[in-house]
């Protein structure tokens, strides 16, 4: 089912719904308990109406933050997994509680963004929350931030929210933020004005997206865009708004911004390689192969790199950069960083002479290339 506009909500069977710290949290980045009940009355309300909803719920660090008598929202690393690992176990018990007020029960499923997408992992994911739904219980997901890696961890749950909404095949996609929409400018910017309906990517392009404006949000709408994108490019719908909009927005009411579909659903090697996949190098390109790859439909051969950068092996996943360093796309390189300075620069005729068969092959085949559309 691929919804055409926001007045077809009503009609979507299963929705992911993300919420953000901003929205859960009081003035003095405590968690409200009333948001969280305000939120499950009206997950409930669905649920109980027939429709399913996976939540997927930042707050474990902000409910971690008055526990542990910290003075605001820690920075490190270590703190801030110590004070998910305490304020998610709160966080969860608040949800069950309200959930179970509505005679329903909630689950408890901790993922990093690689779990929806790596072989091997997502498969384990998928069955577990199509298993939870079909039991009429509602998924809880957050970010495992106890074991999320830095250099993996999304620290924003606005991708994994688009990865899971992938993984679960949902109908649409609702972000609930701290704003009513994306606007043409940061909000609090006078003569700022909201944008009811985005069809591509490339109408907000030019847009000024900031950060984040809250002191306990992480990704700002940077992020955001970010997961509209992975969304709606792979066939899911978004809705951008506030949490009080919740209602209106499943309601099929003209709240927020809708985001419209702009592709058909991707391979999830292509999801993992363009959004989850952790990038082990850089291969800087001439102009004439920043073109070609842009164009799309075709491969990187030695001939258009300049420049190899980082340590990585084949097979492993890169960055393939323009000339000042802005990314083009993410590709499995085909050589080891070891193997390429000798290489670049050179026609396939040259390598094939030098070098002998094998050296003249691409350095990234296009269907193991991922075009960087939007801000990866
Ligand atoms: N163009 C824009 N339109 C809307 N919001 C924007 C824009 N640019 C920056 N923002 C900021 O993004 C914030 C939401 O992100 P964030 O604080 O990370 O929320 P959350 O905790 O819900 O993920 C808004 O409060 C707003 O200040
Ligand atoms: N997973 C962590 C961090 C996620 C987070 O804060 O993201 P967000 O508020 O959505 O920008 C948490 O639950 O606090």
């Amino acid at each position: 089912m691929t919804l055409a506009d926001r007045s077809h909500m009503p009609d979507a069977e299963r929705v992911v719904i993300k919420i953000g710290s901003s929205s859960l949290t009081g003035p003095d980045g405590r968690l409200d308990v009333q948001a969280v009940r305000a939120l499950v009355d009206v997950i409930a309300a669905r649920h109980l109406a027939g429709g399913q909803v996976v939540l997927v719920t930042s707050g474990s660090v902000a409910a971690g933050i008055d526990p542990l008598g910290l003075a605001s929202r820690p920075r490190d690393l270590a703190t801030a997994q110590a004070a998910a690992s305490v304020g998610q176990g709160m966080l969860i018990a608040r949800y069950s509680e309200a959930f179970a007020a509505h005679g329903l029960r909630s689950a408890q499923v901790l993922l990093t963004a690689e779990d929806t997408v790596r072989r091997g992992h997502y498969r384990n994911a998928q069955r577990s929350l199509e298993r939870l739904l079909e039991l009429g219980v509602v998924p809880i997901v957050n970010e495992n931030d106890a074991v999320a890696t830095n250099e993996i961890r999304f620290g924003d749950n606005d991708r994994l929210a688009a990865l899971v909404s992938h993984l679960v095949r949902a109908d649409a996609m609702i972000l609930l933020t701290d704003v009513d929409g994306l606007y043409d400018g940061p909000p609090d910017r006078p003569g700022a004005s909201q944008i009811s309906v985005v069809n591509s990517p490339q109408e907000i392009e030019h847009i000024d997206i900031g950060g984040t404006g809250s002191a306990v949000g992480t990704g700002g709408m940077v992020t955001k865009i970010a997961a509209m994108s992975i969304a709606t490019t792979s066939g899911i719908p978004t809705i951008l708004t506030k949490a009080t909009n919740v209602a209106g927005a499943l309601a099929g009411e003209q709240v927020g911004t809708w985001f419209a579909v702009t592709g058909k659903r991707t391979t999830r090697r292509r999801l993992w390689l363009g959004h989850a996949a952790r990038v082990r190098g850089r291969l800087v390109l001439d102009d004439g192969a920043v073109q070609a790859i842009k164009r799309g439909g075709a491969s990187l051969l030695p001939a258009g790199i300049t420049d190899v950068k980082g340590e990585f092996d084949a097979g492993d996943p890169v960055e393939l950069v323009d000339p000042a360093g802005g990314v083009v796309a993410r590709g499995l390189v085909a050589f080891d960083s070891t193997e390429l300075p000798e290489l670049i620069g050179r026609s396939t005729h040259w390598l094939r002479e030098r070098l002998g068969e094998g050296y003249d092959r691409e350095v990234v085949h296009r269907d193991d290339l991922v075009l960087a559309r939007v801000r990866l």
